[in-house]
C-alpha cells in the first residue's frame, strides 16, 4: 500500500445521533477513516451501520459532534459536494439507477457536474470497459441483472473520482466469481489511494479483505482493530 495515501479522509469526532420517535442512538463515535485503507464495518442487525453511513454522507445530521471530510468541516459542504467526495453504493442498486441507458447512467451526472461531453463519454467508455459492461451500454439499467446493476452503480460512483467509497453489503447476490472480482477491485482501488468502508454482516468476507474491522453494538464502536 502506498504510505502517502494512508491519510485521514473522514474524521468523526464525538458523533451522537438519535432518530425522532426511536430509542436507537449512535453514541459518541470517534473515528478516522483513511485513504488507501479497506475498513470493514460490522455488527448485528440494528447496531447502527447504515445510520453511521448516512451520517458520513450528510443524509442525516448528527445531534452533536463533527464530521470532517478531506480537511473540510462537513457543515461547509453541500450534500452534492459531499457526494462527489464520498461515493455510496446502497445495498439495493435499484435505488441509484435513473438513466434511460447504461452509458448515460455515467455520463449524465458528469455533465451535471460540468464535465464536457467528450471527456464524460471517454470516462464512461473506460469505466464500462473496466466493469465489463461495454456490451450493455445501450441497455435500460433497470433491466440488467443484479450483479450488472451493482457494477454499473460502482462505475457511475467512481466516475465522480471520489476519495472514499462506502459499500453497503456489496457481496449480496453475487456469485463466487463476481465476489472474487469485487475483492480484486476493492484492493485495486485501495492501491490507487481511495479509501473504502464496507458495511457487511459477512464476517468471512470482512476478515479476508479488510485491513481494519470496526464493530458496532447498540450504536457504539466496541472494536476497532485488525
Ligand atoms: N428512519 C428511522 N426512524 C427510526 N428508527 C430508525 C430509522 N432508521 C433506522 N432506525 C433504527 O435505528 C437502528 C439502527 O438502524 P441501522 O439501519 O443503522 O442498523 P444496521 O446496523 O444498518 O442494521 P442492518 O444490519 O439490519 O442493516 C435500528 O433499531 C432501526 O430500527
Amino acid at each position: 500500500m502506498n504510505g502517502a495515501s494512508m491519510e485521514s479522509y473522514i474524521k468523526l469526532t464525538g458523533i451522537s445521533y438519535g432518530y425522532p420517535r426511536s430509542r436507537f442512538v449512535l453514541k459518541d463515535i470517534n473515528l478516522s477513516l483513511n485513504r488507501g485503507e479497506i475498513v470493514g464495518i460490522t455488527g448485528e442487525n440494528g447496531s447502527g451501520k447504515t445510520t453511521l453511513g448516512k451520517i458520513i454522507m450528510g443524509i442525516l445530521m448528527p445531534d452533536s459532534g463533527n464530521v470532517e471530510i478531506d480537511g473540510v468541516d462537513g457543515k461547509n459542504l453541500k450534500l452534492c459536494e459531499r457526494g462527489f467526495k464520498i461515493g455510496y453504493a446502497f445495498q439495493n442498486p435499484d435505488r441509484q439507477l435513473f438513466a434511460a441507458n447504461v452509458q448515460d447512467e455515467i455520463i449524465f451526472p458528469l455533465e451535471i457536474k460540468g464535465v464536457d461531453k467528450t471527456t464524460a463519454s471517454e470516462r464512461a467508455a473506460a469505466l464500462l470497459e473496466r466493469f465489463e459492461l461495454s456490451h450493455l451500454k445501450e441497455r435500460v439499467p433497470m433491466r440488467l441483472s443484479r450483479g450488472e446493476k451493482q457494477r454499473l452503480v460502482l462505475a457511475a460512483t467512481l466516475a465522480q473520482e471520489p476519495g472514499f467509497l462506502i459499500l453497503d453489503e456489496p457481496a449480496t447476490g453475487l456469485d463466487r466469481d463476481r465476489k472474487k472480482a469485487l475483492y480484486q477491485l476493492m484492493e485495486e482501488l485501495a492501491q490507487e489511494g481511495i479509501g473504502l468502508a464496507v458495511i457487511s454482516h459477512d464476517l468471512q468476507f470482512i476478515e479476508h479483505h479488510a485491513n481494519r474491522i470496526i464493530r458496532l453494538e447498540n450504536g457504539k464502536v466496541v472494536d476497532d482493530g485488525c
